[in-house]
């Protein structure tokens, strides 16, 4: 199974990732938690994208795509996984279709965790990442809507989007995507 857990900020991406990649037994792969793991390591990469991470913006499509096609190619990603947060932009979603063409598989299903602006903002909230502070929070639902949210087409077009309800508690939002990928 391949799957894209994507949605705002808050919106539960994680949560879901962690369920879904136990329940299938597969990797969860979280491009958000990759950056901050890199920041927190001061690694070149760190350095890299710290400044685009505080202040909510997206890392550049180059970096992105580098990065996600070195972690697909490792060994516990052979049979399937679930990625978290990416892809983010039509470029990044039709690379990955590229990249993934020449492995000969494909990505089942894209599944939209869907929350009005408001409930991702009393999510994060409490949290004290570095991109958690209001601003940062506010660019990221700006980009939000601004990038991500159109690229869905991409995979509605192509019969691979799930839209799930994410405003309700975690075990229920993960029964809607089982009934919807099964
Ligand atoms: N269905 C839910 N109902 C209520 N709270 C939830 C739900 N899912 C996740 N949460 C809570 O919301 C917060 C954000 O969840 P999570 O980290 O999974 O989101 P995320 O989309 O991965 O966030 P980010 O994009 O910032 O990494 C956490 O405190 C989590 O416990
Ligand atoms: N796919 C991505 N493209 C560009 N930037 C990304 C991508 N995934 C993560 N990022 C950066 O990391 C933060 C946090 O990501 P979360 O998935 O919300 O934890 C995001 O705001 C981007 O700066």
């Amino acid at each position: 199974m391949r799957l894209l857990i994507l949605g705002g900020p808050g919106s539960g991406k994680g949560t879901q990732s962690q369920k879904l990649s136990e329940h299938f037994g597969i990797p969860w792969i979280s491009t958000g938690d990759t950056l901050r793991a890199e920041i927190a390591a001061d690694s070149p990469l760190g350095q890299q994208v710290s400044e685009t991470l505080a202040k909510g913006e997206l890392v550049s499509d180059k970096l992105m795509i580098a990065l996600i096609k070195e972690r697909l190619q490792q060994p516990d990603a052979a049979k399937g996984w679930i990625l978290d947060g990416y892809p983010r932009t039509a470029f990044q979603a039709e690379e990955l279709d590229f990249f993934l063409d020449t492995l000969n598989t494909q990505v089942n299903y894209a599944i939209w965790l869907e929350l009005p602006a408001h409930a991702l903002i009393e999510r994060s909230e409490n949290r004290a990442a570095i991109d958690d502070n209001p601003e940062a929070l506010r660019r990221r639902i700006e980009t939000l809507a601004e990038t991500t949210i159109p690229m869905l087409e991409y995979y509605d077009y192509r019969q691979r989007l799930l839209r799930i309800d994410g405003n309700q508690p975690p075990d229920d939002v993960k029964r809607e995507i089982l009934g919807g990928i099964s």
